[in-house]
C-alpha cells in the first residue's frame, strides 16, 4: 500500500522546524484522517497544514493548560512562578518574531503561513533552507497538468502607467485595532503598518490608494477612478470594480476574525467544489457545463457590460440596478463598486432600492468570503479567503492575492461535478448515483474507466496465439451453462445458472483468503516488492500465492455473449451508490438493494503498473493499489515488468470507493482470468460473501496489517468497527490502572 516516504518527507519538514517527531506523530495522524490520506494537500506549501495543526495543537494545549492553571487559587493572584509561566508558553522554536510579538494572547509559534505565491516575507516553511521538496504541480499519468489541481500563481502587477487600479490585499496585516474609513485624499501613502482587513489599492504606478475594513458599519466610498476607500462593518463584503484597461476586479472579504482559533485556510480547489456542491444542490444547476469560475467571469462581463452601458445611457440609477449601489461619476470613468450579501442580497438590495435618494456607497456589503477577479478577457481569477465555510460565517486573517487561471477545469471535471446521476459519466451499463449526506464534499476527481488499462511497462498481452486448444471451448455454440452443453470451461462449476458463484467454489475462496499464509507457493529470490524500493538490503520474499481464479469463456470460445460462464465481463449490473460515510472513513459503496451470496458487483479496475512504476509514484497521493500477486518467482512471471499491480487513483472504476473492513467484510475480491491465461495478469473481481441488504456498505479485506505505529505503512487508521479489527489499539490505563486497549 502506501509507501513511508511521505511520513519520512513529512517528519523531516517538520524537523527542519525544530519540531520534535513526538510532536510531529499524533498531529500527522489527524492530519491523514481529516486530509482523507490526501498527501498533496497535506504536502502543499511543504507542509503547510501539518504545521499549523502542530502549531494549533500547541496553542491550544497553551491555551488549555492557562486555562487550567488559572483556576488555581495561586495563579489567580499571580503567584505563580514566572518559570511555570513560561512552561506554559509554546516551544521556543515555534516563535520566530518573538520581539515584535507582545501581546497578551496565547503564544502563536509560527505566523499564519502564507500562501503559496505570496511574496513578502516568506514564512519558515517557504524558505529554500528548510530542505524540503519543493512544490510539485499534480501531473496525469500523460504528464499534462491534473486538471482539478488548481496552481496558483501570484499576480504579477504591471506598474506601468496604463496598468489599472486594481486592489491587492495587504499580507499579513497583524492587528484586531479597529479601523475607521480612509478618505482618499487623506491617505497616507505607504502606511507600513496596515491592520488585518486592510487592503491596498495602487493607481498603476506604484501609489498606496487604500481601502479598509473593520468592524463598524459597512461604507465603501469612491472618490475617483482610481480612488476607493472602504469600511465595513458587517461580517464581509464584496466590491466590484473595473479600470481602463477594462479589467474587473471582485474583492470579497471577510471581517477580522474574532475568537475563531479552528480557522484553516481553504484551498482554493475545496473552495470551488463547495461553492460548485453548493449551487448544484441548492439553486439545482443543471448545465453539466457549470462552474463558479465561469460564474464569476459572467460577473465580470454583466458588470462591464453594464457600466459602459452606463456611459452612454442615464441608466445607472440605483433602482435599475438593484445590487449595483456606485457612484456615477465613478461608474463613468469606468471604476466602481458594488456589494450585496451572500445570503441576503435581497435585504440590501431592497434596502438599495429602498434609499435610492440617499443613495451613498455606505449601503454596502456583505459576503463571506475574499475574491479578487481579474482581466475578464484573459478569464483569469483569483480567491484569497480563510475562514470560509458553508455558514458563510467564516472570518480570518486578510489574505494575500493568488490568481488562477480559470479554465483548468476538464470538461470531464465539469461533468463529474455535475453528474450526481452518474459518476461512471456512462461509461458502465448502470449508472451509479453518488450522494453526500454528512458534509458539502464532491467525490474526488479521477477518469472513470471500466476496465483496466496498461500504463506503460506492464507486459500484459492478449493474444489470440497464446490461448490453446484446450484452454477454450470452440465448439460450444450457445450458453455454456445451459443443461445440454457439455463445455469444459464451465467444467469447473463456478458459476450457477444465476450467475451466483457456486457456494463450494466461493467457500473455498474464503478459506484461502482466511488464511493465505497456507496457500504460499513460490518464494523468490529477489522479491519485485523489495527490489522496487531500491534499498540496498532487501527483506526476504513473503512467499506468494496460487490463488484460486475463475476462468470465463473468452474471445476464442464458441459460445454467446450471455454465456453464464462470463459473468465478470459483463460489467456491473447491480443498484450501486458512493456515498460519504458519516465516521471518518471517506467515501464508500454501498447497495440500493438486496444482493443474494455469491453475487459479482464489480471488478477492480485501474492502472495496470509494474512494481516499480508504482514505486515511483510514491510522491503522489495512492488511492490503495491492489497487487496482482500472481505466481512472482515463478520462472514464468520474472521480469521487473510482470510483477504487477492495479492503481485506481487516477483512473479507476467504482471499486476506488469500496473501504476496508479486517476479516469479516461483506465482498471477497477473486482472480479472474477473462482474455487469456496469463498468470501474472488477471481481473480482481468483487463477490458477495453473504447476502447483503439494501443500503448496507460493500467492504473488503485489503490484506493489510496495521502494525507499524511509527512510521505505519497505510495511510490511514482503521475505523472499520469490526470486532475482528487488525490495528493496534493504543493501550491506556484505567481508572482503576488496569492496562485495556482503547
Ligand atoms: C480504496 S480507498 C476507499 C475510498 C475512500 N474512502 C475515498 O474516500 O476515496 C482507500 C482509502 O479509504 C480510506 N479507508 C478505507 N477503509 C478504511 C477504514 N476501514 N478505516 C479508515 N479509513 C479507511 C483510507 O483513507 C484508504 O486509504
Amino acid at each position: 500500500m502506501a509507501p513511508s516516504v511521505h511520513v519520512k518527507k513529512a517528519f523531516k519538514a517538520m524537523n527542519a522546524l525544530g519540531i520534535k517527531d513526538a510532536q510531529i506523530k499524533p498531529v500527522l495522524k489527524n492530519l491523514l484522517n481529516l486530509y482523507d490520506k490526501n498527501w498533496e494537500l497535506i504536502a502543499e506549501d511543504n507542509y503547510r497544514a501539518l504545521a499549523d495543526a502542530i502549531f494549533d495543537s500547541q496553542e491550544t494545549q497553551a491555551t488549555e493548560e492557562t486555562k487550567g492553571n488559572e483556576k488555581k487559587p495561586e495563579e489567580a493572584e499571580g503567584s505563580a512562578p514566572e518559570t511555570d509561566r513560561e512552561k506554559k508558553k509554546a516551544p521556543e522554536v515555534c516563535k520566530p518574531n518573538e520581539d515584535e510579538d507582545e501581546t497578551d494572547e496565547p503564544e502563536r509559534p509560527l505566523k499564519r503561513l502564507r500562501r503559496r505565491g505570496e511574496d513578502g516575507s516568506a514564512s519558515a516553511l517557504n524558505s529554500p533552507d528548510v530542505g524540503s521538496p519543493s512544490l510539485k504541480e499534480p501531473t496525469t499519468v500523460d504528464g499534462e497538468a491534473a486538471p482539478i489541481l488548481l496552481p496558483y500563481h501570484p499576480l504579477p502587477i504591471e506598474n506601468g502607467p496604463d496598468a489599472g487600479a486594481l486592489i491587492i490585499p495587504k499580507d499579513e496585516p497583524s492587528t484586531d485595532t479597529p479601523l475607521s474609513s480612509i478618505h482618499p485624499d487623506s491617505l497616507d501613502n505607504g502606511n507600513s503598518s496596515l491592520p488585518m482587513s486592510e487592503v491596498e489599492i495602487t493607481n498603476g504606478q506604484g501609489e498606496e490608494i487604500a481601502d479598509t475594513i473593520d468592524a463598524l458599519p459597512t461604507t465603501i466610498e469612491i472618490s475617483s477612478e482610481h480612488k476607493l476607500a472602504a469600511t465595513l462593518t458587517e461580517s464581509s463584503t464584496l466590491e466590484l470594480a473595473s479600470s481602463d484597461t477594462g479589467e474587473v476586479k471582485i474583492n470579497l472579504s471577510f471581517a477580522p476574525a474574532t475568537g475563531r482559533s479552528n480557522l484553516h485556510l481553504p484551498t482554493m480547489e475545496e473552495l470551488r467544489r463547495a461553492m460548485e456542491e453548493k449551487c448544484l444542490r441548492q439553486y439545482k444547476i443543471l448545465d453539466p457545463n457549470f462552474s463558479v469560475g465561469r460564474f464569476m467571469n459572467d460577473i465580470c462581463s454583466c458588470y462591464l457590460e453594464l457600466a459602459t452601458k452606463a456611459e452612454n445611457s442615464a441608466i445607472q440609477s440605483p433602482e435599475n440596478l438593484p445590487f449595483l449601489t456606485t457612484n456615477v461619476d465613478v461608474l463613468k470613468k469606468s471604476a466602481a463598486a458594488m456589494a450585496f450579501t451572500s445570503n441576503g442580497c435581497n435585504d440590501l438590495a431592497t434596502k438599495a432600492r429602498n434609499s435610492a435618494n440617499q443613495w451613498q456607497p455606505e449601503n454596502l456589503a456583505i459576503v463571506p468570503m475574499e475574491v479578487d477577479v481579474l482581466k475578464t478577457s484573459e478569464a483569469t481569477m483569483a480567491f484569497t479567503s480563510e475562514g470560509s465555510n458553508d455558514e458563510g460565517g467564516g472570518v480570518g486573517d486578510s489574505m494575500g492575492l493568488v490568481v488562477v487561471p480559470e479554465c483548468q477545469i476538464s470538461a470531464d471535471e465539469y461533468r463529474l461535478i455535475s453528474s450526481i446521476g452518474d459518476i461512471t459519466l456512462g461509461k458502465e451499463t448502470v449508472e451509479i448515483p453518488w450522494v453526500n449526506e454528512v458534509n458539502s464534499k464532491v467525490p474526488p476527481v479521477f477518469r472513470y474507466i471500466a476496465q483496466s488499462l496498461v500504463y506503460l511497462d506492464a507486459a500484459v498481452k492478449f493474444s489470440i496465439a497464446r490461448i490453446r486448444d484446450d484452454q477454450c471451448c470452440s465448439t460450444c455454440c450457445n450458453d455454456c451453462l445451459a443443461p445440454s452443453m457439455a463445455c469444459k470451461c464451465a467444467a469447473a462449476l463456478t458459476y450457477t445458472v444465476d450467475g451466483l458463484l457456486h457456494e463450494n467454489f466461493l467457500e473455498e475462496c474464503i478459506t484461502e483468503a482466511r488464511d493465505p499464509q497456507k496457500h504460499v507457493v513460490q518464494y523468490c529470490r529477489e522479491c519485485p516488492l523489495e527490489k522496487a524500493k531500491k534499498e540496498e538490503i532487501l527483506k526476504p520474499c513473503n512467499g506468494h500465492l496460487k490463488r484460486k481464479a475463475i476462468k470465463e469463456c473468452w474471445i476464442n470460445c464458441g459460445c454467446i455473449k450471455r454465456c453464464g460462464n462470463r459473468v465478470v465481463q459483463q460489467g456491473i449490473h447491480n443498484k450501486l451508490q458512493v456515498f460519504f460515510t458519516s465516521n471518518g472513513r471517506g467515501w464508500g459503496l454501498r447497495t440500493l438493494e438486496k444482493l443474494p451470496k455469491g453475487a459479482f458487483v464489480c471488478e477492480f479496475a485501474g492502472e495496470i503498473l509494474t512494481i516499480p512504476e508504482l514505486y515511483q509514484r510514491s510522491s503522489e497521493n495512492f488511492n490503495s493499489p491492489v497487487i496482482l500477486d500472481a505466481h512472482w518467482g515463478s520462472e514464468e512471471a520474472s521480469g521487473d515488468n510482470k510483477a504487477l499491480c492495479l492503481d485506481g487513483t487516477h483512473y479507476g472504476n467504482i471499486s476506488r470507493f469500496i473501504n476496508h473492513r479486517c476479516s469479516d467484510a461483506n465482498l471477497i475480491d477473486i482472480p479472474v482470468h477473462v482474455e487469456n491465461a496469463d498468470l501474472h495478469y488477471y481481473h480482481l473481481a468483487f463477490f458477495t460473501k453473504r447476502e447483503i441488504d439494501a443500503m448496507e456498505e460493500l467492504t473488503w479485506d485489503y490484506g493489510v496489517e496495521f502494525n507499524d505505529l511509527v512510521y505505519p505503512t497505510l495511510p490511514f487508521q482503521c475505523q472499520c468497527g469490526s470486532e475482528f479489527c487488525r490495528i493496534i489499539k493504543p493501550i491506556t490505563k484505567s481508572k482503576k490502572g488496569k492496562k485495556k486497549r482503547t
